[in-house]
Formats: C-alpha cells, structure tokens, sequence
C-alpha cells in the first residue's frame, strides 16, 4: 500500500544570496515533480518571488502554515515562509548572518515538520555554512545540524548517482585530524549504517567496498598503518554480522570496480576521497542523502555558486533528483510500514 496522496516534501529553500531559490523555482516548473510529490518551500516569500519574476516563470505563491492536505494547483506553489529578509540582507553573492539565521530556521522547521509526521521528507538547497556559524548556529552543515535535531549519534553522509554510490566515514573535517579520527567504532558504524538504509530504502542485500586510507592500503606499513590496525578489523567485525563488507580496498583502482557494477556503495574515509570520483561523474544530477537519522533528509551536491546566482543560468537537475529521492525513499517507507 502507499500513498493515498502523493507524500509531501519540505524543501528549503537554502541561501537567499545563492542560486538555492531559482533551481527551486526551475523544478518547480517541472511536471515530474508534481507528479512525485506535494512540494511545501520553507523559505521567505520576497526571495522566492524574486526568483519566479527572474525565471518568468508561470507559478504563483500560496501561502500555508499547515501542509495543506490536497495537492497544489497547477501553477500553485506551496510556501510556508519563516523570515521575511531585508533588501540587503537578499542581495545575490553576499551572504549575510541575517540570512544564515533565516536558514537555521527553514532547516529547523522542516525537521520538526518531518518528525512530526506533517511532511514525509525533506530536501535542501544549498546552504552557506560561514553565514550559519555568522548567526550564531555553530554546525559544520545540514547532515551534523539534522543529527543533533533528531538526537542521531550515528549518521553518515552519502552522495549517489546513478553509476555511483559514497558514503564516508570522516565528513567536515581537516584533513589532518582525518587519521586520528579514523577508529575502529566510526569505521564500524559507518558500515552498519550503510549497509542499513541502504537495505531498506535501495537495495535489499548491499555491496559494500571499504576504502583503504593509505595509498597501496598502506603497503604493509610503509605508508601508514591504518589500513591493517583499524579498517581491517572494522571490515571483519562488520562481516562477522554478515554484512557484505570487503576492505580495505585500494582507493586508486576501486572506484572504477564500482562504477562497472561490482559494489553497490564505497565507504570512504574522508569527504574528498568520495565526493570527487562521485562530482565527477555526477555532478549534474547526484544527491546527498543523511543515512541514520529518524527521517529522510535529501540535498542538493554542490553549494550555493555565488558566481551564477541571480542569472537564471544555474542547473536545477541536482534539486530536482534530490526532491525526487526524496519522494522515493517516502513511498519506500510507507509500503514497508503497510
Ligand atoms: N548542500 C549544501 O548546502 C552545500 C553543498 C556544497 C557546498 N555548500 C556551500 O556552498 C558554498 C560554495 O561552495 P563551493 O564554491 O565549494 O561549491 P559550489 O558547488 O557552490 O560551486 C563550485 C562550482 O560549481 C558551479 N555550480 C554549483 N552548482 C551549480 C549548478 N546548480 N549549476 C551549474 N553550476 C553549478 C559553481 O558555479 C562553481 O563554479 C560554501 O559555503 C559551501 O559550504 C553547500
Ligand atoms: N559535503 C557536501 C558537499 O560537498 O556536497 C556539502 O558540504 C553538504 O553538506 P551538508 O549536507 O551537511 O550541508
């Protein structure tokens, strides 16, 4: 059983200085969204219509408090709106803390939608993390904001495409607290979680490459002794719950294993071991999924692009793949629970 209607999404609508309301704006125009979803925007209504007068774009605003429980007309775009932002505080590229505080508070709303049941997911438009932390909200990004919302202790960041899945272990850190904080526990419970949702949102019996963090897995500790003391036993631990986990793997060769079909996800160690083979090949059209939380959480896979905001000129295929996961994993869950 699913849906008596379609589910309804939370979308946020991310920086007002970014291109977040104009790829909104563009999906919205898109007939394959209304026809997954019942998209609500938490956002400011100045700055969602500034995109629609920018695009031309034959929509027109309702505002709601609640998710109304019909699906939008044709043409009618569902708002909930939570600031309502000044001139300079909406100027295109200059992120201010007026706006990173606006942000907090669309995120916020839509997780308390979410763990309320109001909504059935939620998906995001870019988001600048200095003017967050500006406003006082002091979180590296949605996924550790979301994780702190939900009292999740165990969350993973993963970005998919079509051809290619990542998951990691470490994600907004320097790279030089990434060995210390490769453990035993994080790589362990990286694996569990992968493995978990993606059994129950994306393939029931997941194939899990594990990355070495050394290059040659560490050449027998010539570079490093990681890749045997503590991704090996995470490895076997995990398959010893019969988990189907293999690793460490060479981080050069294995992506190319992946793409051909061999793992239907890689688990890296750190953000840029993953998230450049998989912007690579995906930039257009990935997705960035919270993997562990109570709720479901999809993003865009790329940032706020300054540089395009305000030209009507920016890709919508990234928000409208992640309003579609969005949309997906929702129905998923439901016909679980029926
Ligand atoms: N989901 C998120 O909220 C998210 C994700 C990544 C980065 N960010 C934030 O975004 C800000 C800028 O980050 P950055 O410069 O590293 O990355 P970015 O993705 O904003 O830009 C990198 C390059 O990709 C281009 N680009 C990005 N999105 C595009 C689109 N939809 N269509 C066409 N071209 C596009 C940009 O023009 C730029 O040349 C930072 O504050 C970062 O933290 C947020
Ligand atoms: N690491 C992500 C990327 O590069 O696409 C991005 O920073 C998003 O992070 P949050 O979803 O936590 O905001």
């Amino acid at each position: 059983m699913g849906f008596d209607i379609r589910p309804a999404i939370a979308v946020t609508m991310g920086d007002p200085a970014g291109i977040g309301p104009e790829i909104i704006v563009k999906s919205m125009a898109r007939r394959e969204i209304l026809a997954s979803c019942r998209p609500v925007i938490i956002g400011d209504r100045s700055v969602l219509q500034r995109a629609i007068d920018l695009l031309a774009a034959d929509l027109r605003i309702t505002t709601v408090e609640e998710m109304p429980d019909r699906d939008p007309a044709s043409g009618e775009l569902y708002l909930k709106p939570l600031s309502d932002l000044a001139p300079q505080d909406m100027e295109y590229g200059k992120p201010t803390a007026a706006g990173g505080d606006a942000v907090f508070r669309y995120i916020t709303e839509a997780a308390r939608l979410c763990l309320k049941g109001e909504v059935d997911a939620m998906a995001t438009a870019p988001i600048n993390k200095e003017a967050m932390n500006a406003a006082g909200h002091h979180y590296p990004g949605h996924t550790e904001l979301l994780a702190e919302l939900t009292g999740t202790d165990n969350f993973v960041m993963m970005l998919a495409g079509s051809r290619l899945r990542v998951t990691l272990v470490t994600i907004h850190e320097a790279l030089a607290d990434v060995p210390r904080l490769v453990t035993f526990d994080k790589v362990l419970a990286t694996i569990r979680t992968t493995n978990g949702d993606l059994a129950r949102y994306f393939t029931p019996r997941p194939r899990l490459a594990v990355l070495a963090l050394n290059p040659h897995c560490g050449e027998g500790g010539m570079f490093g002794n990681e890749d045997q003391d503590i991704i090996r036993p995470a490895v076997e631990a995990a398959r010893s719950e019969g988990i189907d986990a293999t690793g460490p793997l060479s981080a050069d060769t294995l992506f190319h294993l992946a793409v051909k079909g061999d793992y239907d996800a890689v688990i890296c160690m750190y953000h840029d071991q993953g998230l450049i083979p998989l912007k690579l090949l995906h930039f257009d059209d990935g997705v960035n999924v919270t993997l562990g939380l109570p709720i479901i959480r999809t993003s865009v896979d790329h940032g706020t692009a300054y540089n395009l905001a305000g030209k009507g000129i920016a890709s919508e295929e990234s928000m409208v793949a992640a309003i579609k996961m969005a949309a997906e994993m929702a129905v998923v869950r439901q016909t679980r629970k029926a």
